[in-house]
């Protein structure tokens, strides 16, 4: 089985181009393969495939209404093997891929996820790198609520990328603080606020049009970046300051991406790096089943 592996801001995946769908992503084998030492490694698992193939293969029940059937999907797994409907670095590494194995000729198309469609800007690219903006979406903030993290209490805005998030402005935290924070541990949540778990961001207030952030994934633990965090992030720093569109530079632990909202939605601009290409065992995939 052919696999590429590579990463938005260090927000890594591996990629599956599996047109006919007949790889079975079950549970263990992608909390085996995205294992740093009994894997390959990685945040996440991206299928690569069409999204009438996905439904046809029983993988989707049904197509989001603005995803047509021969529009790409990402079929995104977590590290844990559990499945998300969104993932904004994911898109951007997706769409670098397709780009790059020559199965997409356009610089702009769409990636459907479950959250819907995601229509993407590929501005440039080569073999290695390329430069993405992604159309996010609708953000919704839900309203207030808090988590215990790191020993500490901190207060946040629910927001719906398409996937929940709680993302935590604490205006004590200053860059520095930040990167000392302890986020070995997951989060403590309102489980009747958040019935679906959540990914927690902690930022520092919006200044100068930048704020830093770090994340603890739902399914995955602390990741170096998350694109649909760092969206939650600028919509919570904005709403913060009492503003509900502009533009806002997010640094994470692994880069950093920009952020726009504005009345139409939102879209994230980053990086994507595709590292290595290879084969993954047949025998040690069976296995794992
Ligand atoms: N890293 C992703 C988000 C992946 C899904 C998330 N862990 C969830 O369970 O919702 C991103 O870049 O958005």
């Amino acid at each position: 089985m052919h696999f590429a592996k590579g990463h938005g801001t260090q927000n890594d995946f591996v990629v599956l181009h599996d047109p006919d769908v007949k790889i079975e992503l079950l549970r263990p084998r992608v909390a085996a393969l995205c294992d740093r030492r009994r894997g390959l490694g990685a945040d996440g698992v991206l299928r690569v495939a069409r999204a009438g193939a996905l439904r046809d293969a029983g993988v989707l029940d049904r197509l989001p209404a603005d995803v047509g059937a021969e529009d790409w999907f990402m079929d995104y797994r977590n590290g844990d093997g559990s499945i998300a409907e969104m993932c904004g670095n994911g898109v951007r590494v997706f769409a670098h891929y397709l780009r790059v194995a020559g199965l997409e000729t356009e610089d702009r198309f769409v990636v459907g996820s479950r959250a819907g469609a995601r229509p993407v800007i590929v501005h440039k690219f080569d073999d290695t790198t390329a430069d993405v903006t992604v159309s996010m979406g609708d953000v919704h903030l839900m309203g207030a609520s808090s988590t215990t993290l790191a020993g500490r209490r901190f207060e946040g805005v629910g927001i719906d990328v398409g996937n929940p998030h709680l993302a935590c402005v604490d205006p004590s935290v200053d860059s520095a603080s930040l990167r000392a924070l302890d986020l070995s541990a997951a989060p403590e949540l309102d489980s009747d606020f958040f019935t679906a778990g959540a990914n927690v961001e902690i930022l520092t207030r919006l200044q100068f049009g930048r704020v830093d952030m770090r994340v603890f994934e739902r399914g995955v633990g602390e990741t170096r970046s998350c694109g649909t965090g760092t969206v939650a992030a600028a919509a919570a720093a904005l709403s913060y300051e009492g503003q509900d569109s502009g533009q806002v530079v997010v640094g994470v632990p692994g880069g950093e991406v920009t952020v726009s909202i504005d009345d139409s939605g939102a879209t994230l601009r980053g990086p994507s790096v595709l590292v290595a290409t290879g084969t993954i065992g047949d025998d040690w995939w069976r296995e794992l089943a």
